[in-house]
């Protein structure tokens, strides 16, 4: 439970982030039974959850990990506004059939800012601002969030060499700072939304995410995923 991080460049130890994990209880979910523990960030409060595949990676390769931001609107009330609800569930629906981890970063509402600050980029983006202009237009950072304790989570579940499931490499970058090193990033597109395009083409073209954003890859409502609450209302 103390396993400290070292830098891969210079290998200079460095004083690990002070978390601590709860039990590990089973979950059962619409997208299969996962087994979740809760880990406390003791220098934040903030606390995390941890869902993971009961099963070993069958795969033999890295075990595939997902770091996920929270994102009340997108996660909960399924929004349209982002992909983060649709990639959640993709997530899940991954981890289910090829074993792995998805760390819930909660705390990270926002990219950071917080969920109040969130909701006033969002009317920002309605008088006209893109999603990186409108963090700016309120005095704060584009992307305020902070890996170390998702870092020292990984590392005390033994997962410090992952292949990651996310299309952002600067959240590759960070985690590799803090001492993961991510030896495969995969890909976490979901088919783009008219409500959400211009969202995700700004992530490409401002924030350096690894889009496609094709013609065949844009469902626009018509090739939608699965939701997550399609198969919870049976
Ligand atoms: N400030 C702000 N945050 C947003 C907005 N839309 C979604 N978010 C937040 O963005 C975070 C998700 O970040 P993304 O940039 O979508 O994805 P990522 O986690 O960096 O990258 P992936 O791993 O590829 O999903 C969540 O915390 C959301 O709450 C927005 O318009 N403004
Ligand atoms: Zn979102």
């Amino acid at each position: 439970m103390t396993a400290s991080i070292t830098r891969s460049s210079d290998e200079t130890e460095r004083t690990p982030h002070p978390v601590s994990g709860g039990p590990i209880v089973q979950l059962p979910t619409a997208f299969g039974d996962f087994v979740a523990q809760a880990w406390t960030d003791h220098e934040t409060g903030v606390e995390h959850l941890a869902v993971s595949s009961p099963n070993p990676s069958r795969s033999g390769k890295a075990p595939l990990v997902r770091l996920h931001s929270e994102c009340l609107t997108g996660d909960v009330f399924g929004s349209y506004r982002c992909d983060c609800g649709e990639q959640l569930a993709f997530a899940l629906e991954l981890i289910n059939a090829e074993g792995g981890t998805l760390l819930y970063l909660r705390g990270q509402e926002g990219r950071g800012i917080g969920l109040a600050n969130k909701i006033k980029a969002y009317a920002l983006q309605e008088a006209g601002f893109d999603t990186v202009e409108a963090n700016e237009q309120l005095g704060l950072p584009v992307d305020a969030r902070s890996y170390n304790a998702a870092a020292q989570i990984l590392a005390e579940m033994g997962l410090q060499e992952v292949r990651l499931l996310s299309n952002n490499p600067d959240k590759q970058n960070r985690l590799a700072q803090a001492g993961v090193t991510v030896v495969e990033m995969v890909a976490t597109e979901v088919p783009s939304r008219e409500q959400n395009l211009r969202y995700l083409q700004t992530k490409k073209d401002r924030m350096d995410h690894r889009l496609t954003l094709q013609a065949e890859h844009a469902g626009n409502g018509k090739t939608p995923l699965a939701h997550p609450f399609d198969s919870i209302n049976d």
